[in-house]
């Protein structure tokens, strides 16, 4: 693990009069898990949004594996705002799982997991159908390949979100409160699954979640966000048992005593 994968290098984001990333410095490793917690409001969820090229950025820059999200080389050494052709190609290294799995509601569970890699990838069919049939093994849902989400409980939803980010092979996957929209007793079973891929895959990881015992079971390392910064970061023991802040024991109290 060495060099940074993605790299967020004063990173200004506003809506409006509202500053939501405070030149914002942050990196992920290749292969590392980091876990963002803090409270509503602090801009987890937009960093995640910017990587995905959901929102732009309003000053600094975003780098992933080596290359400016967010701009191009113009060929003179400058750089320039990128294509969609540039954004396509950066948006192919990283897949998200959503809080509210977004599905194809109209398409079978197998459909929702190869309908990419054919249209995007350019895989053919039979291709597609043996990856996603292997995929749905992984997330233990091979039984369910031809029902559709409403057929779903919510937990098997997200382990079709899950399964369906992994089939465009990204060398990052993104998690945005994975398991938040679940009923609680439907939590463990989408936890097991992440925490599978992140002890047998050397993918990189990036979760927002308010999870803390899961973030501090798989992460290498804990940022604490507040107000659009990076308040703290560190192993899940220092975060969790020693933090340094008084914010973010405020904060580790308050989530931790619910
Ligand atoms: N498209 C938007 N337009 C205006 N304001 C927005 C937009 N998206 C996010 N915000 C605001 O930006 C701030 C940060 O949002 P973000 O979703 O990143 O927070 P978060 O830390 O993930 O919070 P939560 O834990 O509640 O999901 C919030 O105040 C939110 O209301």
């Amino acid at each position: 693990m060495s060099e940074d994968i993605i790299r967020f290098d004063k990173v200004e984001k506003r809506f409006g009069d509202l500053t939501v990333l405070n030149k914002l410095d942050f990196s992920v490793k290749r292969g590392e898990k980091v876990s963002i917690i803090g409270p509503s409001g602090s801009g987890k969820s937009t960093v995640l949004r910017i990587l995905m090229t959901l929102e732009g950025i309003d000053g600094g820059s975003v780098t992933v594996d080596g290359e400016p999200l967010w701009h191009e080389n113009s060929g003179d050494g400058s750089l320039k705002p990128a294509s969609e052709k540039h954004l396509r190609k950066m948006r192919g290294k990283l897949g998200m799982v959503f809080q509210h799995f977004n599905l194809f509601p109209h398409m079978s569970v197998l459909r929702n997991i190869t309908e990419a890699p054919v249209k995007v990838l350019g895989l053919s069919k039979a291709e597609a159908r043996q990856r996603g049939e292997e995929l749905l093994e992984l997330v233990g849902l091979a039984d369910q390949a031809q029902k559709f989400p409403s057929q779903l409980s919510g937990g098997q939803k997200q382990r079709v979100g899950i399964a369906r980010a992994l089939a465009m092979r990204p060398s990052i996957l993104l998690f945005d409160e994975p398991t938040s929209a679940l009923d609680p007793e439907l939590v463990g079973e989408v936890l097991n699954v992440i925490g599978k891929l992140a002890d047998e895959h050397d993918l990189t990881m990036l979760l927002v979640t308010h999870e803390m015992r899961f973030a501090r079971e798989i992460s290498d390392r804990v940022c604490f966000f507040d107000r659009g910064k990076i308040r703290e970061e560190g192993t899940p023991e220092e975060l969790f048992t020693d933090p340094s802040e008084d914010r973010t024991r405020e904060f580790l109290s308050a989530v931790l005593d619910q």
